[in-house]
């Protein structure tokens, strides 16, 4: 078996008395694209500045390339870093902003071919202060593409973007996985997550709650099937269970094209089964059942 590309275990990270990260274990091989995911303050930020060697572990050991971050800074050479917060110099241009970037960065760099990459070529002669919220977004992800790294950190891509900026850059993120790089992306757009991710992990107080393959994951949860009853007072036999929330009915099943099929037959020439929705789990139904999870001291 290869060398992860970054490999995490047991991961402590402590803040004075509070224990933010509190033992965590993760790889990331080659080529895939990782989503790191979690609810606020879940450690998801502390873990990802600790992979790119900005901030020691408290216990524990995290290796990128095989090797100490912070000591070793080949790696920084091979990785790109695409921050929250770019801290650009405002009165600068996106070309010359573009510029400082790759003269900082140790690997060879064409500047116009990662300004074309995120769409903001024709915005070269614009002030930086000028652009709007999701074109800074791009120029943050233009600098992180500089030299073309063979691992991108992306720490919520597309806050701030249009929907069609958004679908731009997911397209951008593809094309670089299929030439192999591999990426570590956290995002609060579980959407993201589920058109980008290969594996992922969801953190929670410091904790990772659920990981895996998404298809594994998404597939672990049981899926809904609801509608609006009506009259109905009685349901047919299904493999899952039923609750009946006000104006809705909600079934939470294993087996969702078994019950789907149950449901429809019974109600056929018998009743309407008004505003019919039937889906398999998401990540938003996986992070709603992580919340509520009793926290472990
Ligand atoms: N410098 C610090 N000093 C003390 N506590 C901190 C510090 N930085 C972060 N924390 C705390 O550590 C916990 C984890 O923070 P972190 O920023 O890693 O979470 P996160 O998952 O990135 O959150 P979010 O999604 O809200 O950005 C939070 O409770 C936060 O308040």
């Amino acid at each position: 078996m290869t060398t992860p590309v970054i490999s995490v275990n047991g991961l402590r990270c402590r803040y004075g008395d509070f224990e933010a990260v509190r033992g965590i274990d993760f790889d990331v091989h080659s080529g895939e694209l990782f989503a790191l995911l979690g609810t606020n303050g879940a450690g998801k930020t502390t873990t990802l500045e600790t992979i790119e060697g900005h901030r020691a572990p408290t216990a524990g050991a995290v290796r990128v390339f095989g090797q100490d971050p912070r000591r070793d800074r080949s790696v920084r050479r091979r990785t790109g870093i695409m921050l929250q917060e770019g801290g650009f110099a405002g009165d600068l241009t996106v070309l010359e902003t573009a510029r400082l970037g790759a003269a900082l960065t140790s690997r060879k760099s064409d500047v116009d071919e990662s300004l074309a990459a995120v769409g903001l070529a024709a915005r070269r002669a614009t002030r930086v202060k000028q652009l709007s919220g999701g074109e800074r977004r791009r120029l943050d992800l233009a600098l992180a593409l500089l030299g073309d790294p063979d691992l991108l950190f992306l720490d919520e891509p597309t806050t701030g973007m249009d929907p069609e900026s958004r679908r731009a850059t997911w397209e951008m993120v593809r094309a670089r996985l299929a030439r192999g790089t591999t990426v570590l992306l956290t995002t609060h757009y579980l959407e993201e997550a589920e058109r980008l991710a290969h594996r992922l992990a969801i953190m929670h107080q410091g904790r990772i709650a659920v990981s895996g393959r998404l298809v594994d994951v998404l597939a672990s949860q049981q899926a809904r099937i609801s509608f609006d009853p009506g009259d109905l007072v009685e349901l047919p036999p299904l493999a899952g269970t039923a609750t009946w929330t006000g104006t809705r009915v909600e079934v939470r099943t294993p087996a969702l094209q078994r019950d789907l099929h149950a449901l429809l037959s019974w109600a056929d020439g018998r009743l309407d089964l008004a505003g019919l929705r039937a889906h398999q789990a998401s990540l938003e139904d996986i992070f709603q059942s992580v919340r509520q999870e009793v926290a472990v001291p």
